[in-house]
């Protein structure tokens, strides 16, 4: 058994995934990647892809709703399951194995930790063995749901439950209003699940003002009902089943009714779903065996100060998206080849701006600098907006298209900074709006980006029009 490697990676999730295949790809170097569960992580079975599984279907059938000439019979709630085990798999991870034993991977099942430089031990059922790496150790041990204390005791559901969903609540208390709430919200009410979201501040409150407003619109259209600037206390349960341990109680019923107080009065609900953040996996890292006394620290380049060591994707404190620990693991890859072959790292750019979208019914995509983010840092800006369905390709979609396209510009280099969009589709527009960032266009170069008609990217021609003037 082989206990020496140029490379290894604790936590088989994408991230660490890619920063095993960048590190060794068209070199003779070896890697391992080091999985306490399944490898290919939260976002194969948990996360993205069970979740996007299941809001396809359902932003398919409502905008059939409202596509005259269309009709649409009622969503399928066994065959849209089914559809989310098609897509994770039916938990079985053979098939990312077998792309790792292509890459060149070996894959250790087991719990990683470090106990010293370039040093890994790796807990598994039949005991224990110590790894050395010649290279690099990253780490990519991903995140955890937050579950705040108050609630610990009714041991809710987490976002684990939710998209691995089994038995549908005929009612859930959904707590929080970023991402993994609206998303999730969008999915139950579908399936049937009388949802009721309780958010202490505002829903998605990271983005543009104006795209929490829409998305509430759309959920409470779907049936949803959304409070905000709620205080939430005092949950109770009074018969809670257990934890089990081994994954059997992952989406079924967590006990009976849950009530929690809502500004003073009570709220019953067959189940409640906590969706409070993620906290970065550093529990038991053995950070402290490298020097490393405060877990943030590995938003660093170089965690600690050493050249041997990486982090990617959520444990490292940044952005919590699959697309961007990919980016940090193929920029980290690209970091440990050329150490390993003696060239010079290439710099590590800051300036990099991080999409997302978000699935939820109308779509969000947003890019770079909300306007919000711009002024605070004291940019010259100019912020200009449209009606989504300024762009005919857009209103074509459905009948009842709403939402709001953003551009932010920068007033000195007349370059732009961050794009945000509102409406049916829109996460495939925002592609654009990283590439211009990234290439610094101006915005008079991309009055030369023709757009075809009639397609949603008239949005842009819209925009600039603005922009200019016309
Ligand atoms: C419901 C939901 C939906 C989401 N949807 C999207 C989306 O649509 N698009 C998007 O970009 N992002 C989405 N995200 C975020 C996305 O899932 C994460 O950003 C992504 O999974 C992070 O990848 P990762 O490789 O860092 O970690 P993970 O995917 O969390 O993988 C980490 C891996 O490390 C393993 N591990 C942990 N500790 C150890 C250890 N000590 N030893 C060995 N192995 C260990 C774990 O078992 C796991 O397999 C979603 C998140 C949630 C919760
Ligand atoms: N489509 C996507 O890209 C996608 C989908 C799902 C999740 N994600 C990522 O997963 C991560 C986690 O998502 P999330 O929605 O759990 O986190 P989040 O940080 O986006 O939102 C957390 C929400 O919980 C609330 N909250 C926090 N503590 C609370 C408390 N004690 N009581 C009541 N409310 C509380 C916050 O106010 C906020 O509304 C995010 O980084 C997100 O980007 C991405």
């Amino acid at each position: 058994m082989n206990d020496t490697y140029d490379v290894i990676v604790i936590g088989g999730g994408p991230a660490g995934e890619v920063a095993a295949q960048f590190a060794i790809a068209g070199s003779d170097r070896t890697a391992a990647i080091v999985e306490a569960d399944l490898l290919g992580g939260e976002c194969s079975y948990w996360a993205c892809m069970p979740s996007k599984a299941l809001l396809r279907p359902v932003e398919v059938a409502a905008a059939g709703r409202h596509l005259d000439g269309v009709s649409v019979g009622d969503l399928d709630t066994a065959a849209l399951l089914a559809r989310r085990d098609t897509w994770v798999s039916g938990y079985d991870d053979s098939g990312q194995r077998s792309w790792a034993q292509g890459a060149g991977i070996d894959v250790i099942s087991g719990r990683g930790a470090l106990v010293g430089d370039r040093t890994v031990r790796v807990t598994t059922d039949d005991g224990e063995r110590t790894l050395s790496a010649r290279q690099a150790v990253v780490l990519g041990t991903g995140s955890t749901a937050s579950v705040p204390g108050v609630f610990a005791d009714v041991h809710p559901w987490t976002s684990r439950d939710a998209t691995g969903v089994r038995e549908v609540p005929e009612s859930l208390i959904v707590i929080g209003g970023g991402v993994v709430a609206c998303e999730a919200a969008t999915w139950m009410s579908a399936l049937g699940t009388a949802v009721t979201m309780l958010v202490r501040g505002q829903v998605l409150g990271a983005l543009d003002d104006f795209v929490g407003e829409a998305v509430i619109e759309g959920l409470r259209a779907a049936g949803v009902e959304v409070r905000t600037g709620v205080s939430i206390s005092d949950p109770r349960r009074d018969d809670v089943t257990p934890d089990a341990g081994d994954g059997s109680s992952v989406g079924v019923s967590h006990g009976g009714p849950v009530t929690v107080a809502v500004d003073g009065e009570d709220l019953t609900a067959a189940e409640i779903l906590v969706a409070a953040g993620r906290t970065p996996a550093t529990d038991g890292l053995g950070l402290d065996s490298v020097g490393i006394d405060d877990p943030s620290d590995l938003s660093a380049v170089d965690p600690g100060g050493h050249d041997w060591l990486y982090a990617v994707g959520d444990v490292s404190f940044g952005p919590m998206l699959t697309h961007w620990g990919k980016y940090q693991a193929r920029v980290v890859g690209a970091r440990i080849a050329a150490r390993a072959e003696g060239r010079t790292p290439p710099p590590v750019r800051d300036d990099v701006p991080v999409p997302q979208a978000v699935f939820t019914d109308p779509q969000v995509g947003s890019t770079g600098l909300t306007a919000r983010d711009a002024r605070e840092r004291g940019r010259p800006v100019t912020v200009v907006s449209q009606p989504i369905t300024a762009a005919s390709g857009i209103g074509l979609l459905r009948d009842d298209a709403t939402g709001t396209a953003q551009i932010v510009v920068d007033d000195e280099t007349r370059t732009l900074v961050g794009a945000t969009f509102v409406g049916p589709e829109v996460g495939e527009l925002i592609h654009a709006a990283t590439i211009a960032i990234v290439g610094k266009v101006t915005v008079d170069d991309l009055w030369h980006a023709v757009p075809s008609y009639p397609t949603g990217s008239e949005i842009w021609l819209r925009l600039l029009e603005k922009y200019f003037g016309y």
